[in-house]
């Protein structure tokens, strides 16, 4: 059995304590439950205790001489960070096609012409099994080096059973062999494959039919995410195949009005999604939806900047009352990034979120757009100890000093990782 941990004398201590809540929206999403002086206690992986320094002295003053003690004197602490929406598994890179944007050609573009996701999905079809393990791994270890310490990965470069099926296996391997906790959606509805140009419906029924029921019943995926944009599946396909999914107990997620205002926005709320990602170019009925519905707005400012467009209306969207998260996006074509850090800082450069909110969104939000706020996202007992210590004293500073990795260390369900 491993020595209890006791983590004390941070200087500020962000616990997001939430009291299984649910998601955060307008002024709650500022409240980070924040302890100066505060302390930890950690056993069996799991969090026992938070509190004052000077509560602690005086409750584990019989235990002090079994436990490691870490002095967070001068340290931020804060919950693992949480991205809530990757393309985390893939074959290949697609440097050229940066080369190409900053050249003048545009993202659907590159697509329309047999790159862009077409061309990570001939790459990802031809990997082995044991090489997507591989470049996966590495990208793991550099979301844990940024403190992120839960990671949801979508499929969707196969497009075709067997290798949606290799995706998805593989997150299953690494679920198993990774410190990190990988939570996995099956996307074949990321575009229409060029096998299936012109037949578009064809390939919605394939999906549904031959692809949805195996990766049920082997319980590959818990959520089912479709890219509904103009060109590449509909809102009513999207419609069809969430439903679909649904009815294999997929919960569903929508690539939405990225690219173009599309309704995806609205069709998320309709459905009950619980989540709509991207939002770029949401309409602003489409915003009020998803505040009624309650559907959680999972942004991604790093793929705007990387696209070189205008942000999503985080600002706008936590005023009416939406739930925002944030997440890398991390994927090889608009955001090869792991760094949520400075999605964290761009959260707040571009969109306009206050650092306390960058921070909701990058922890018990982002938890919530996964289904694991009861488990992570924040400091409270009974959760795993899912832990960062920064190299900045307050979490304003965190959001401040940008574009660098103030990590000090991570520790995953207690055992230190970084
Ligand atoms: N927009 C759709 N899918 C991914 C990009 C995938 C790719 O370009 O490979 C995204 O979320 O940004
Ligand atoms: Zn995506």
């Amino acid at each position: 059995m491993s020595k209890p941990i006791w983590i004390k004398h941070a200087a500020q201590l962000a616990t997001l304590a939430s009291e299984g809540k649910g998601p955060r929206s307008k002024e709650a999403m500022s409240e980070l439950g924040l302890i100066e002086d505060g302390s930890m206690w950690i056993e069996e992986g799991m969090i026992k205790a938070v509190g004052t320094t000077n509560e602690f002295e005086e409750r584990y003053a019989d235990r002090v001489n079994e436990a490691e003690v870490v002095d967070a004197t001068d340290h931020l602490v804060t919950p693992g960070l949480v991205d809530p929406h990757t393309h985390v598994v893939y074959g290949g890179s697609r440097e050229r096609e940066f080369e190409m944007r900053l050249e003048g050609a545009s993202y659907m573009d590159i697509m329309n012409a047999g790159g862009g996701i077409h061309a990570t999905t001939r790459m990802t079809r031809e990997a082995l099994e044991e090489e997507l393990i591989e470049q996966t791994t590495l990208r793991l270890d550099s979301f844990l080096a940024h403190g992120v310490t839960t990671v949801e990965g979508k499929s969707g470069y196969g497009m075709n059973l067997e290798t949606e099926l290799k995706q998805l296996r593989v997150m299953k391997k690494l679920q198993e062999q990774h410190a990190i906790d990988l939570v996995p959606t099956f996307m074949g509805a990321h575009a229409v494959p060029a096998e299936y140009k012109g037949r578009e419906d064809e390939f919605v029924d394939q999906l549904i039919n031959e692809m949805l029921p195996v990766v049920a019943e082997e319980k590959l995926a818990e959520f089912n995410d479709v890219f509904c944009e103009k060109g590449v599946f509909t809102p009513e396909q999207t419609e069809r195949i969430l439903d679909a999914g649904k009815r294999f107990g997929l919960i569903p997620k929508i690539h939405a009005d990225e690219i173009e205002s599309y309704g995806g926005a609205e069709l998320a709320a309709k459905i009950g999604s619980i989540s709509a990602e991207h939002l770029l170019k949401a309409s602003d009925a489409g915003i009020k939806a998803m505040a009624k519905a309650g559907t959680i707005a999972c942004l991604l400012p790093a793929t705007a900047l990387y696209l070189r467009e205008e942000a999503a209306a985080g600002r706008k969207m936590i005023d009416e009352g939406v739930a925002v998260a944030i997440s890398t996006d991390c994927n090889p074509g608009s955001s090869p990034t792991t760094s949520m850090p400075l999605v964290m800082n761009l959260a707040c450069i571009s969109m306009r979120l206050t650092p306390a909110e960058a921070l909701t969104a990058a922890t018990y939000n982002a938890a919530c757009a996964i289904k694991r706020e009861e488990k992570v996202g924040s400091l409270e007992v009974g959760k795993q100890a899912d832990i960062v210590l920064w190299n900045v004293k307050n979490y304003q500073e965190l959001q401040y000093l940008f574009g660098v990795n103030h990590v000090k260390a991570v520790w995953k369900k207690g055992v230190k990782v970084v």
